[in-house]
């Protein structure tokens, strides 16, 4: 399902984004209408963002995204900026609307090759946009070399040339840009690494293109952002019970190897599931014991007491992996979860232990998501990092493809949701629907912060979310989380600032952004 709201986070493959350029057209908005309302937004960001740059080099490739840069010059020039223009090919071989710019732009445009960036105080990137079908080779490739060598700031428009809009990739040589100026929505390219650095801060334009032209498009593809799933969250409920927000359970390693299931429960906790019980090996029950005050405790050390406690059927969420060991105890602690009906979070150790043998787990999984629980559909949950993926995926690690595709066909493979973390975590549900996450800052990346993940997970489940939201939310409060504290952070920073998350998500869902 899609909110309504959800559109606004929707990224648009370039075929998504030409589908959805048609049908204004064909509403009654000229193409070079739209062109030059793509201008006006770079040259508003250039005002506002480059005001002092007195002399401007604009690179024009030879389809309309070099289009845009003739438009742009012309409008940079009628404000009192000196431009030249750099043209891939003489404007003389220019179609269609970019035709039309070149010749409204009227100024004479220089071979690429002579294009020395030295000069410039700031350069316009419209060599390649969305059209970008091949690896860039030849004069755009040494153009783009040498404006990478130089100091002058870039401003991309659409994308930073070379940048696939569908992947995030490199085709051949690549802009390094400072500003990206899009129009409508942002593409996956946008988000995904490499792509996402070369971009720099992106800024969306509406260059007038109505929203509703993406009802006709079957949208798969969004920003992780809380209009995406604000409205799937199950928020706690004046009259509610503590029981209402669900039962979450982590599994705790041995006696040395405590630390990263109590991180997980209280994420949990403080993510918002009703109770968390760690359950423990007998080996390591006083080691927990010393360290939990609200998070419950129970010995755990076999299946037969793990059978034992699930007969209780208000345990609905369960994390297992931070900390737990890699081997066969894990596997079948999985594969007993998920086959009394409960939701599973796999991390860690939990998705090393599958390794070279993955199957009957998700067949286990698609099992389990056809049942019915108190708290809404029970359903596995994969939260790998790169090498976690590469161990129980190697045949679509080792693909050509994106990320996002990497992510959406482990997802479909295994009936599960899988959460590919990095920079550019993405989200990806059986179903092909899938998140990018916008958010989140480099301290993330230390010790304990995985484990903190899988615990919100749980927390969501826990609730009742659905498996795809859930995994979405947890991404995006635990990047929230990250932000808001700030540089110096570590792992058990990250549950102590939830409270201002959630205050920040009840806002939201009370009075959402237009
Ligand atoms: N989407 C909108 O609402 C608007 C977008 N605009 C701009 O238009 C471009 C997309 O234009 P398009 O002509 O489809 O593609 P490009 O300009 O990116 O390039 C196509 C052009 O380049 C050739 N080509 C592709 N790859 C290579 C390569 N590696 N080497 C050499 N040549 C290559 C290809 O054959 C074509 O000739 C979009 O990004 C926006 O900037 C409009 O302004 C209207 C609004
Ligand atoms: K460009």
């Amino acid at each position: 399902m899609v909110f309504q709201d959800a559109r606004g986070t929707a990224l648009l493959t370039p075929d998504e984004m030409a589908e959805a350029d048609r049908r204004t057209i064909a509403a009654g908005t000229p193409g070079i209408v739209l062109m030059e309302r793509a201008a006006e937004a770079v040259a508003a960001a250039v005002h506002s963002g480059y005001p002092q740059a007195e002399w401007i080099a604009l690179l024009a490739g030879p389809g309309n995204n070099g289009g845009d840069a003739y438009a742009a010059a012309r409008l940079l020039r009628e404000a009192g900026r000196r431009v030249e223009i750099f043209g891939l090919v003489p404007p003389t071989k220019l179609r269609g609307d970019a035709a039309i710019a070149a010749t409204a732009f009227g100024g004479t445009a220089h071979p690429v090759d002579s294009f020395d960036p030295a000069a410039f105080d700031l350069v316009i990137d419209g060599l390649f946009g969305a059209g970008l079908s091949r690896a860039i080779e030849g004069a755009a490739a040494e153009a783009i070399r040498k404006l990478n060598a130089a100091p002058a700031p870039v401003v991309a428009i659409d994308l930073p040339s070379g940048v696939s809009g569908a992947t995030g990739e490199r085709l051949g040589e690549a802009v390094s840009a400072d500003l990206t100026v899009t129009f409508f929505r942002r593409k996956p390219g946008h988000l995904l690494e490499p792509g996402r650095s070369l971009c720099g801060p992106t800024i969306v334009a509406d260059i007038g293109i109505p929203a509703t032209v993406l009802d006709a498009i079957a949208l798969m593809i969004f920003a992780n952002e809380p209009e995406l799933w604000i409205g799937a969250l199950k928020r706690p409920s004046d009259a509610g019970h503590k029981y209402d927000r669900g039962h979450a359970v982590v599994f705790s390693g041995s006696a040395t190897r405590t630390g990263a299931a109590r991180l997980a429960a209280a994420a949990a906790l403080r993510g918002g599931a009703g109770l968390v019980t760690v359950f423990s090996p007998g080996s390591a029950l006083m080691a927990n014991a010393a360290h939990l005050t609200a998070i419950m405790l129970k010995r755990c050390d076999d299946e037969a007491a793990l059978g034992e406690h699930l007969t209780d059927a208000r345990f609905n969420a369960f994390v297992l992996g931070p900390g737990f060991g890699v081997g066969e105890r894990a596997r079948n602690f999985a594969a007993t979860v998920l086959a009394a009906g409960r939701s599973l979070v796999l991390d860690a150790d939990g998705i090393t232990s599958l390794a070279g043998a993955p199957d009957a787990l998700f067949a286990a999984a698609r099992g389990a998501g056809k049942g019915a629980s108190p708290h809404g559909k029970p359903a596995l949950v994969l939260t790998p990092h790169d090498g976690e993926f590469k161990r129980l995926f190697p045949d679509i690690a080792d693909r050509q493809g994106s990320k996002l595709e990497r992510a959406r066909a482990a997802a479909e493979r295994a009936g599960a949701v899988v959460v590919l973390k990095g920079r550019d975590t993405v989200i990806a549900a059986p179903d092909g629907r899938a998140a990018i996450n916008a958010i989140g800052t480099p301290w993330l990346a230390t010790a304990g912060t995985g484990d903190v993940l899988a615990g919100l997970v749980a927390a969501e489940l826990a609730q009742g979310t659905p498996s795809f939201e859930a995994a979405c939310a947890a991404v995006w409060m635990h990047g929230r989380a990250a932000e808001l504290f700030g540089p110096g952070l570590i792992s058990e920073d990250l549950p102590a600032m939830l409270p201002k998350v959630h205050r920040e998500l009840d806002a939201l869902a009370s009075n959402p952004r237009a």
